[in-house]
């Protein structure tokens, strides 16, 4: 007979009480939950729950003051922003930062891994695979009629996309975006659901949201957050009626 086998191997990314402290301040309290490959997990919860040191934390920008971050087996906490980068994470802020003077191809080509740099000797060398690789990515995010854009002419939206592209180009096994929808019309938040959708085919997504519209739409299980703990924690609808939710978030 098959030996069962650990659950613990399973999860893509275990956080297990995760603790920062910011002058006595715990921003992050004893925090553990745990990533399936594959998913969209949302975490909510009123400012200040520590959604975004949360974020901070994985990517190794802020250090815990203790617990564990374990991905793929791997302990995050010990190592460097960069090393956790080529470890397979990645993490796209609030406010886009694409090269605004270079063309969307440019910037998918600038991101990807090894320096394919436009601006080398090499540029003219292009190879076939990088820009099938780019022509793909331009597909998923919806601009693969504008690669010969400058990305300053982009909408707002359209740059977060091109910023998400950025990303997926480096193939990052986990995908972390904070308030990915902000400022976008209704039309574009329903294409970025169908983005993510997507895109777990390939990567786990880690996503930091407050539109509630949005978050029904593309979360397989929301985390919400409040003083730095989990307050709650499954489906939408769970979440949803959970009174403890309903009292410290929405029915803010
Ligand atoms: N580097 C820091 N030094 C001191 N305090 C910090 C630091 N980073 C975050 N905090 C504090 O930790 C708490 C959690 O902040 P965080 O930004 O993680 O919350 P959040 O849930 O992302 O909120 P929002 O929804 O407003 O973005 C806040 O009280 C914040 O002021």
């Amino acid at each position: 007979m098959k030996a069962a086998k650990s659950k613990s191997k399973d999860f893509l990314l275990a956080v297990e009480g995760l603790t920062v402290s910011f002058d006595g301040f715990k921003a992050v309290d004893d925090l553990s939950f745990y990533l399936d490959p594959n998913e969209i997990r949302v975490i909510i919860g009123p400012n200040g729950a520590g959604k975004t040191t949360v974020l901070d934390l994985i990517c190794g920008k802020t250090r815990a003051t203790s617990g564990s971050i374990r991905f793929q087996g791997r302990e995050l906490t010990k190592m460097k922003e960069h090393q956790i980068v080529h470890s397979g994470v990645g993490r796209k802020f609030q406010t886009p930062s694409v090269f605004e003077d270079l063309t969307v191809f440019e910037n998918l080509e600038v991101s990807y891994p090894q320096g394919h740099s436009v601006m080398g000797a090499l540029a003219f060398k292009r190879d076939l695979a990088v820009v099938e690789e780019i022509e793909a990515v331009a597909r998923t995010i919806f601009l693969e009629d504008m690669l010969e854009q400058p990305a300053s002419l982009l909408s707002h939206g359209q740059k977060q996309w091109l910023e998400i592209g950025m990303l997926l180009i480096q193939k990052p096994k986990l995908i972390m975006l904070d308030e990915p929808v902000a400022g976008m019309s209704v039309v574009e938040r329903k294409k970025t659901a169908e983005l993510l959708k997507v895109i777990t085919h390939e990567h786990t997504v880690l996503v930091i949201e407050h539109d509630m519209q949005f978050v029904g739409d593309i979360a397989d299980r929301v985390t919400v957050m409040h003083q730095g703990k989990v307050l709650s924690e499954g489906s939408i609808e769970h979440v949803k009626s959970d009174p403890k939710v309903i009292e410290v978030y929405l029915g803010h």
